[in-house]
């Protein structure tokens, strides 16, 4: 953020220009929900205070009647200079007196813990029954690690400036936000590695598409056959031709459409397979690590889930190809992995990128902060629906991957497109579902995206 504002000033706008369409683009938003209630506006010693007077100045002028509370004067020159423009009386101090408060203490500036008249006046906030407003981050937030420095209200509504930060991604920051939106300031952001997902759009299958140019997907499956079932119903609607479940087990519950392997071997070494899945429902004894090395020397597009993580060690990913892997971690096969690779970092966002580097593999860190990490690019999501907080989504959510990975090779946009699929099957298929409903969601959900 600081590096495109930086680019911004060098071509010539000056810090004033974004902070003033920062400043008119957030009260728009601002005046759209207060519509017409009169607004308090709290305003920090940094820039983001200076975001918060432009606020006041701009809501002023459209008649609304704004108190503004600044527990201390501007820091900044930009600050002064948007102080200076807002004409009317500031407090101190003083009582949060209207229905719509726009929380304008701290941004990325905030270095250390909130004390003091701030801590004071965001406890205020926190206890009070007004439309919450964040602008930029949350003022208790550290806008990089999404960690907590001072109290953190239960916003409505927060407006990020100019681009997301890491924080708008991340646990707990996220959840306290509310409603998101992005208030555009004019920057180039192109080229920039580490971003929000944008919605991915799908196609129909091509014209001339038949099952195995859509992709056969190979799912091995493993000691319990019920994960790996579950991750083929959602992969059989998730973009692939043909899915192909590889089981010594006898399958009487698998439905027609599903094709059962039974010569595993054979149907690995099958040249028309286009990705592999293997790892839900696998157990984690010698037979599944035999299996996920022979899995891992087809050197076939393949996403690794579950059981298979507690086995991947550097050993392992000796003379795989991890450009074409992809792995599918909660916190717990996270924490496994870093173990298991020797990474050690503080914070989840940290352990996925450290892991991504020293194996080289895609890594979908999942849970209620959704971290992708491959090749030199990091993306963030949007919150995904708390319903899927039960067992068996995360053997869906590897199975739409797969599917993907199935269809173009490509484990970042699998992962990617993976990650949209599955939050949007836990909305349709939400509330309260199990992990069949949530396979069985994928299909509207395909059609949200084509
Ligand atoms: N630089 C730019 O071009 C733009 C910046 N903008 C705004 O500027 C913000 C960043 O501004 P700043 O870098 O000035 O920083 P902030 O406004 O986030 O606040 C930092 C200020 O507070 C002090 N501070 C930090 N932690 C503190 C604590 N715990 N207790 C008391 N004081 C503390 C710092 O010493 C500094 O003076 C962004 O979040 C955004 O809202 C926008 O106006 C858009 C343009
Ligand atoms: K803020």
């Amino acid at each position: 953020m600081r590096a495109a504002e930086r680019a911004a000033m060098d071509a010539g706008t000056s810090e004033w220009e974004l902070m003033q369409r920062a400043g008119e683009g957030a009260a728009q938003w601002i005046a759209r929900v207060a519509a017409g209630r009169p607004v308090t506006v709290l305003c920090g010693p940094g820039n983001n205070g200076g975001d918060g007077y432009v606020i006041a100045d701009t809501l002023s002028k459209k008649g609304y009647q704004v108190q503004v509370i600044a527990p201390r004067e501007p820091g900044t020159a930009t600050a002064q200079l948007a102080r200076a423009h807002f004409a009317v009386e500031v407090e101190a101090e003083g009582q949060l007196r209207n229905p719509v408060v726009v929380d304008c203490l701290f941004g990325y500036g905030l270095a250390r813990q909130v004390e003091g008249k701030f801590k004071d006046l965001l406890k205020k906030l926190s206890i009070n029954h007004c439309y919450k407003i964040a602008i930029d981050v949350p003022s208790g937030i550290e806008s990089d690690t999404g960690s907590v420095l001072g109290p953190l209200p239960q916003y409505d509504l927060t407006l990020a400036l100019g681009a997301w930060k890491q924080a708008h991604g991340l646990m707990p920051a996220t959840a306290s936000m509310g409603a998101r939106r992005l208030v555009p300031i004019g920057l180039d952001l192109e080229g920039f590695t580490s971003t929000m997902s944008a919605r991915p759009s799908f196609a129909a299958p091509a014209p001339d598409a038949h099952k195995y140019r859509r992709g056969l997907l190979a799912i091995v499956a493993g000691a319990m056959p019920g994960a790996s079932l579950l991750a083929a119903e959602a992969a059989m609607l998730a973009g692939a031709g043909y899915v192909k479940l590889l089981s010594e087990h006898p399958w009487p519950n698998a439905p027609a459409d599903l094709v059962v392997a039974k010569d595993v071997n054979e149907a690995l070494d099958d040249a028309r397979n286009s990705a592999l899945l293997f790892g839900p429902g696998a157990a984690r004894d010698d037979v599944a690590r035999c299996r996920l090395a022979q899995v891992l020397e087809k050197r076939k597009p393949t996403v690794l889930d579950a059981d298979a993580l507690h086995l991947l060690d550097p050993d392992m990913l000796e003379g795989a190809d991890a450009t074409k892997l992809c792995i599918t971690p909660h916190e717990g096969e996270l924490a496994k992995l870093c173990d298991a690779f020797g990474v050690t970092a503080d914070s989840k966002l940290d352990r996925v990128r450290l892991l991504r580097d020293v194996t080289g593999l895609t890594v979908l860190a999942k849970g209620p902060d959704t971290i992708l990490a491959g090749g030199a690019t990091t993306r963030f999501f949007p919150r995904g629906s708390s319903w899927l907080s039960v067992a068996g989504t995360g053997d869906v959510l590897a199975g739409i991957v797969a599917s993907r990975l199935a269809g173009h090779g490509d484990p970042l946009r699998a992962c990617e497109e993976g990650v949209w699929l599955h939050q949007e099957a836990a909305r349709l298929a939400s509330p309260a579902f199990s992990a069949s409903d949530l396979a069985r969601a994928v299909k509207p959900a395909m059609a949200s995206f084509l």
